[in-house]
């Protein structure tokens, strides 16, 4: 318009110090302010409130310039009872079709939860994405995001990644829970790239916590495969790193550590984490554990900034957790998506009585000997007993290893990677690698200690059956095991699991019987009780 008014006053000359109140009449109203990205973030209900108020203005400003235009002239002038129904009548309409808008939006978000198990507590929340590519129609992603996600062979969300990208995007606190292997990582680092700028100022702007250093890893390379094409500094936070690294100087958008090593680097190498915009708590659970969570304190109380964007990751979220995490979380949106604390439905679970630890070797060496489908991945409780085992195995003619803590970190990364590459196809292991490892196509897995609770059972079993394909599970037990059998028979159960398991534990726990009574036929365990 200023240009406009500019090219009609040409060849005249026009004293606009004198006639600038007649120039502002001309000239197109400022734009208002409009923070595009928030609103395009925001729930449907939201989205329209702001749409109904800028149609409510425009129409207003419509009138107004209408009836300027016959300012005079106007029979309706002063018909106030006409224009005011005019008006309400207008304000009527605007506001049913509003209605209408937000409840077909809102039953089409149900219809999309529903259909992909995503149930959701908290107000407001942004609709679930139908597809990847909504990240570039409703989101302005970036183009790399896509061609990433393409690249990775990616081609739909899963329904973790659904909910929870919208979620985080629109910048809300989160706690999410997703079977084991449904593509968490990807649900939290995709906002968090396109959410923050790379770039040397600022300093770090996000932060993901992993309870292992192998998972820091794992997260890191997953993170520079997203980013791939965007100057990311990406940076895993290493021993040495931690202990010489001078944070002041080096240019770093994203750090992933575990907690002990990012504590040590906030007390000792005084990194600054004040303008930290996301902080990511994967495997949530494990790091409200004792002996993490002071360190998680002190990432918490360095992650300063106000606005900054808390989440929480996990395949199993007790309630003990997320009361203490929500003591930090400011209008958390809660997402769980199938059964809360639930293992994977893709794995196919079996207990087997084993009797003794003796009958525990009998029953590994006779599976490896019937059919030995690698790559497997044996667990055990303590460093000892991995110890233990791999001596007895090593000298079968199968290709095994093991990783436990008290290797070095270059021995530890070496089991990881012969595993993967399929030099090794028995890996025998401690629960440093139970969580989030995702060592692709892992046939079996076979627990030949109990493992200590039914979240420990879920991530174990959790390493195979993952991104759909299907998995195996082996749960050897003793009478010592007893006890404990119930936990892990309920998550059988709940996961569709046969449930000839818990009557057999129905009958051993009400009739205190042995369960020497119990043997596999087929996938399931099967119960005989004693004749009386
Ligand atoms: N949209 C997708 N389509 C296909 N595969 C995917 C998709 N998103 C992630 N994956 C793949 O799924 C596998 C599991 O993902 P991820 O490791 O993030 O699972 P997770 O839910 O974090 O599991 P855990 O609870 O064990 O940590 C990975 O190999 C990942 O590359």
């Amino acid at each position: 318009m200023e240009k406009a008014s500019a090219l009609l006053f040409s060849g005249v000359r026009v004293d606009r110090k004198r006639f600038s109140r007649e120039i502002a009449r001309f000239q197109r109203p400022k734009k208002e302010p409009d923070d595009l990205e928030d609103i395009a973030h925001a729930a449907p209900e939201a989205l329209l409130e702001v749409k109904a108020n800028k149609k409510e203005k425009k129409r207003k400003r419509k009138d107004k310039d209408s009836s300027d235009a016959v300012e005079g002239f106007s029979v309706f002038k002063s018909s106030e009872s006409f224009s005011s129904i005019l008006e309400r009548n207008a304000l009527e309409a605007t506001s049913a079709e509003n209605k209408k808008e937000v409840e077909k939006e809102t039953e089409k978000a149900s219809i999309l939860r529903r259909k992909y198990g995503i149930h959701i507590s908290g107000h407001g929340v942004p609709p679930p994405l139908e597809s990847f590519a909504e990240l570039s129609s409703r989101y302005n992603s970036k183009s790399y995001i896509l061609r990433n996600l393409s690249e990775l062979g990616f081609c739909e969300p899963t329904p973790i990644q659904r909910q929870a990208i919208p979620v985080l995007l629109s910048k809300r606190d989160c706690f999410a829970c997703a079977p084991t292997g449904s593509g968490k990582t990807l649900a939290f680092l995709c906002p968090m790239l396109m959410k923050i700028k790379p770039g040397l100022k600022n300093g770090v702007k996000a932060v993901v916590l992993c309870p292992t250093r192998e998972l820091a890893a794992q997260t890191a390379r997953e993170c520079k495969k997203l980013a791939k094409g965007r100057k990311f500094y990406i940076k895993l936070m290493t021993k040495e790193l931690s202990r010489c690294g001078d944070f002041e100087k080096m240019p770093c958008d994203i750090i992933i550590s575990t907690p002990l090593r990012l504590d040590f680097a906030i007390c000792k190498r005084k990194l600054d984490l004040s303008r930290v915009k996301y902080l990511v708590l994967d495997e949530a659970d494990k790091l409200f554990e004792l002996g993490f969570v002071e360190q998680i304190d002190s990432v918490v109380k360095a992650c300063s900034k106000t606005t900054v964007v808390r989440t929480l990751f996990s395949a199993t979220l007790p309630e003990t957790v997320e009361k203490l995490a929500s003591t930090v979380m400011v209008d958390a949106v809660r997402i769980i998506i199938g059964r809360k604390n639930s293992a994977s439905e893709m794995i196919k679970q079996k207990l087997l009585f084993a009797g003794s630890e003796r009958g525990k070797l009998l029953a590994i060496r006779q599976s490896f000997a019937e059919s030995l489908n690698p790559p497997v991945l044996v667990f055990v409780q303590s460093k000892e007993r991995a110890k233990e085992l791999y001596k007895e195995l090593a000298f079968d003619d199968i290709k095994v290893d093991v990783i436990h803590a008290d290797l070095s970190q270059q021995q530890r990364e070496d089991a990881v990677d012969n595993f993967r590459s399929g030099k090794t196809w028995v890996l025998i292991a401690t629960d440093v690698v139970s969580r989030g490892m995702d060592f692709k196509g892992i046939n079996c897995v076979i627990n030949f200690d109990f493992p200590e609770s039914a979240a420990a059972y879920i991530h174990r079993i959790g390493r195979s059956g993952r991104a759909g394909r299907p998995g195996q599970a082996v749960t050897f037990f003793t009478e010592e095991d007893k006890p404990f059998l119930r936990n892990i028979a309920n998550v059988m159960a709940a996961s569709g699991c046969e449930c000839l398991v818990k009557e057999m534990l129905q009958h051993v726990l009400k009739h205190q019987l042995s369960v020497r009574n119990c043997f596999i036929r087929g996938s399931v365990v099967r119960y005989v009780p004693t004749p009386a």
